[in-house]
């Protein structure tokens, strides 16, 4: 099988001695995976060949007849000065050099250094214009504000601003070779978000899903890479790997802030070199797969602590998306439960039940630590309990009543901190009868003016709510 064009827009390769070009493409493939060379050996040709095909860089000799080198650099900064130009010449001349630098050439070397950093600046300058390139698709989609594939977010429920531009953002990274860092929560969507990147770059290849979280060592390195027969005891036959079982498609690595220390040497490995040696095998295997990885663990934190390695943070953050919580996007709130209703309904070959009105006005005043996997899990419960007529808000209730801590503070739907800060008083103390007045009224306003639900918030009937109330406002 061939292996794919890298980079997908070639290089052009100028120089007037055949036997250099091709030496030159050679070193490109087996140094730096470079195999999209187009070679050029007469400058005089090299102008019309610009007009019809479109190549990333320029490899430019400049001791060439008819047209040399100097002069054909001129000619293309003035007429394509997005194509980067780097001098590849016998001339060691500093002054050589300086005037091309100063005439628009991103670089110079000389044919008898060793190609190492000739190859490095040439990796540098294909990263940059990928940047690039990502920077500008991301503008256009911005200032269009729409989506090209919205069909591969259809399973992803929102009407956030947050997600919709992460979305926009996914399009714009989704054919980008790099790995996908996916972070937040636990139950946020994380998965939902690899698999739609994954429909982005084409579902028909293989989706492979592997949780690192709690492998030892020998088992994350026989599950990705696979080992040859014999290879230890009790190996009786050759197994693939997930690497290979992805193919060109997507591996997905869940919960890569648990990885283990000896394991993440191996994945920066893979991602660096991009092959890898099945256990007791000679022969290296491609990596072919995208590579999207999530946690819930915060990595920054983790590698400042030096409990991740940050060459690997580094490696895994290329492109980095961070899905909100279901508490920064209440909009969302009413959208999921009416989907997971339906959802959970025809799962269970029930009739669609009508849920109270009161019913996202209760949850809205709930923080969800388990995100929407838990609202999912609440609303296939009620189901599951459902006979006919209004839904039951009794096993919701029951969660929220679970959720709240002995000492009766109420984990506030808004805002995490508050409940951890404590209350902060002012320099006179507030009367029992003040602290109970604003709590009243702070509740009443969570519960957007529902006693029966305000009531819960704070503990107590709805009659003694009621009581309250009216005490208020005589
Ligand atoms: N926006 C959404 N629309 C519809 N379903 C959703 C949405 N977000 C999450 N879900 C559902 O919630 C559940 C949890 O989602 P998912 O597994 O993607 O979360 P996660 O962040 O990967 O979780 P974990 O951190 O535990 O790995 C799944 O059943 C998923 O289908």
């Amino acid at each position: 099988m061939s292996s794919p064009k890298f980079p997908n827009i070639p290089l052009l390769s100028v120089d007037d001695e055949a036997a250099w070009l091709r030496s030159l493409s050679l070193t490109l493939k087996k140094d730096a995976g470079i195999n999209n060379v187009l070679r050029c050996e007469d400058s005089r040709e090299v102008m019309e060949l610009l007009a019809s095909v479109q190549v990333s860089m320029i490899l430019l000799d400049l001791t060439m007849p008819h047209l040399s080198g100097e002069e054909l650099l001129s000619m293309i900064v003035r007429d394509y000065p997005e194509i980067p130009v780097i001098v590849v010449s016998g001339v060691n001349q500093i002054e050589t050099a300086v005037r091309c630098m100063r005439n628009g050439a991103r670089d110079y070397f000389i044919k008898s250094d060793d190609t190492e950093r000739l190859i490095a600046s040439i990796e540098r300058t294909l990263e940059y214009q990928r940047l690039q390139q990502e920077n500008v698709r991301l503008k256009e989609r911005v200032l269009q504000d729409r989506l090209d594939n919205p069909g591969a977010f259809a399973g992803i429920v929102t009407r956030n601003r947050r997600m919709q531009a992460l979305f926009q953002y996914l399009e714009a990274v989704a054919h980008s070779p790099e790995p996908l860092l996916v972070t937040g929560e636990s139950g946020v969507g994380k998965e939902l978000v690899a698999r739609a990147v994954h429909e982005l770059r084409g579902a028909d290849e293989p989706w492979v899903a592997v949780n690192v979280a709690g492998l030892d060592d020998n088992v994350f390195s026989d599950t990705l890479f696979g080992h040859a027969k014999g290879a230890f005891t009790g190996a009786e036959q050759t197994r693939g790997g997930m690497i290979a079982k992805a193919g060109s498609g997507t591996l997905f690595l869940d919960e890569i802030g648990d990885l283990s220390a000896a394991s993440q040497v191996k994945l920066l490995r893979l991602l660096q070199e991009g092959e890898y040696y099945p256990l007791g095998s000679d022969y290296p295997q491609k990596l072919r797969a995208r590579i999207v990885v999530a946690t819930n663990v915060d990595l920054a934190a983790s590698q400042a602590k030096g409990h991740f390695r940050k060459d690997l943070y580094y490696r895994l953050c290329a492109h980095h998306v961070h899905v909100p919580s279901l508490q920064e996007r209440r909009e969302d709130l009413p959208l999921l439960l009416d989907h997971f209703f339906e959802e959970a309904a025809q799962a269970m070959s029930k009739k669609k039940p009508t849920p109270p009105s009161e019913l996202p006005v209760l949850l809205a005043t709930y923080h969800f630590p388990g995100n929407v996997r838990e609202l999912r899990a609440m609303v296939y419960d009620a189901i599951s309990l459902h006979e006919s007529g209004v839904l039951s808000m009794d096993s919701f209730k029951r969660v929220l009543s679970e959720a709240r801590p002995e000492n009766g503070q109420v984990s506030p739907a808004n805002s995490g901190q508050e409940a951890a800060a404590g209350v902060l008083f002012s320099e006179r103390l507030p009367t029992l009868a003040e602290n109970a007045e604003m709590l009243v009224a702070e509740a009443m306003k969570r519960a957007q003016g529902n006693q029966t639900i305000a009531a819960g918030l704070l503990g107590i009937t709805r009659q003694a709510l009621s009581k309250r109330l009216k005490k208020l406002t005589s």
